[in-house]
């Protein structure tokens, strides 16, 4: 559907972006990444005819689309960008209803299908209720589904949105982006789009192409793109850690605070335990966690100190007594409601032998705020 080919993007006297092959077909979302000033619109208006390519061409169905008249790229493509348009007096009806005109007559009349197809594409973002409302009246998020209806509502095969999620709430961005996928699929719609959202691009996303430094650092599935050190450099990272299997980032664990926690956990119940510490700059050794545990997955993303087994391995003699020995130089031993079986057992007798050792031991029962104040206590009483 779109390819380009040897692009290079920019404006008067400088290039952003060069060297971009990029190909999407029918049915496929590409998702372009980058951090801000990377060139992403740059390209995306490119590709959208709004700006001129400084090298290279786009083709659209094969045919350099910068030679094609605007009515016929209109009619197979529709673009939402960011800037902020100000229509004057129109209502929400009248915006998705401009998405009709490559179809109507001089006059600019709308038939019984072009209104089928405003209010189909209006419910299609759940934005019927602002069709009667004035576009100047509509917070952003409400005014960038109507932009979306609109680009709908010219039925384009090629669907091209500049960061769209960008004023939407949690669940209207989750929605947005099912809507992409979906329409990708069912509507046979390729789609190329700019999302600051990693994790949803992810998701979504059938191919993505990673900008930096002027030019595509990585491009392809992302399963195959989208890995630590790639994202990491992706944005200069120094203080989290993108991790692959969590498909977002966590915080590094600085430890900067003067209090050594061992924390005793295991299948995915140490995870908020591991967050607030980190947050809060205690330094935290987690054990003994199998490698395959979840609770593992998070502590290796944030750079903490592990006691760790082999997946599907009994905890072993000698990892249970390097975590006795990380115990012993401990000032707080946290557990948490982990589940016991043949494999982690030892975990158990972790928790019974701090206590014999005076530890301060807390358990951790799902609830932050009594996991502070007995910190707090602990704080208040060791000063
Ligand atoms: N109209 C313009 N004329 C000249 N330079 C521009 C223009 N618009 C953007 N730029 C510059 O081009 C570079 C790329 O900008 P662009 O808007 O494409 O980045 P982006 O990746 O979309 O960023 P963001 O994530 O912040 O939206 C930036 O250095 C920007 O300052």
């Amino acid at each position: 559907m779109l390819k380009t080919e040897n692009l290079s993007v920019g404006y008067d006297n400088y290039v952003v972006v060069e060297g971009i092959n990029l190909e999407i077909k029918n049915r496929e979302i590409l998702c372009i990444i980058g951090p801000n000033g990377a060139g992403k619109s740059t390209l995306l208006k490119t590709i959208a005819t709004y700006l001129k390519p400084k090298r290279g061409i786009v083709y659209l169905n094969g045919r350099n689309i910068h030679r094609l008249s605007p009515r016929e790229i209109a009619r197979e493509m529709s673009v939402v960008l960011t800037e902020r348009v100000n229509p004057g007096n129109l209502t929400g009806y009248d915006i998705v209803a401009i998405g009709r005109h490559p179809y109507t007559d001089i006059f600019g009349r709308l038939s019984k299908r072009d209104k089928e197809i405003i209010e189909y594409a209006a419910a299609s973002v759940n934005a019927t209720h602002l069709l009667s409302k004035n576009f100047f009246e509509m917070s952003d998020g409400e005014r960038q589904k109507i932009m979306i209806a609109r680009a709908l509502a010219q039925e384009p095969r090629v669907l091209i949105l500049d960061e769209p999620t960008s004023f939407l709430d949690a669940k209207h961005k989750i929605e947005l982006t099912i809507l992409l996928r979906k329409l990708a699929t069912e509507n046979n719609l390729a789609i190329v789009v700019t999302l600051h959202d990693i994790e949803l691009a992810l998701r979504v996303a059938d191919k993505i192409a990673l900008i930096k430094n002027g030019r595509i650092i990585a491009y392809g599935h992302p399963e195959d793109v989208m890995k630590r050190e790639v994202v990491n450099n992706l944005y200069d990272l120094e203080s989290a850690n993108y991790s692959e299997v969590l498909g977002y980032f966590e915080l590094k664990s600085c430890g900067k605070r003067d209090c050594k926690v061992f924390l005793i956990c295991g299948g995915g119940t140490g995870v908020n335990v591991m967050r607030f510490l980190v947050k809060n700059e205690y330094s935290v050794t987690v054990g003994v966690l199998h490698k395959n545990d979840i609770d593992y997955t998070v502590a290796e993303t944030m750079e903490l100190k592990i006691v760790e087994e082999e997946p599907y391995n009994p905890i072993s003699q000698k990892s249970y007594e390097r975590a006795l020995e990380e115990i012993r130089s401990s000032d707080v031993v946290i557990y948490t409601d982990f589940p016991i079986g043949e494999m982690n057992k030892l975990n158990k007798e972790l928790v019974e032998e701090s206590i014999k050792l005076g530890k301060y031991v807390v358990k951790y029962d799902g609830n932050v705020e009594k996991l502070k104040e007995r910190l707090n206590e602990y704080h208040n009483y060791s000063n």
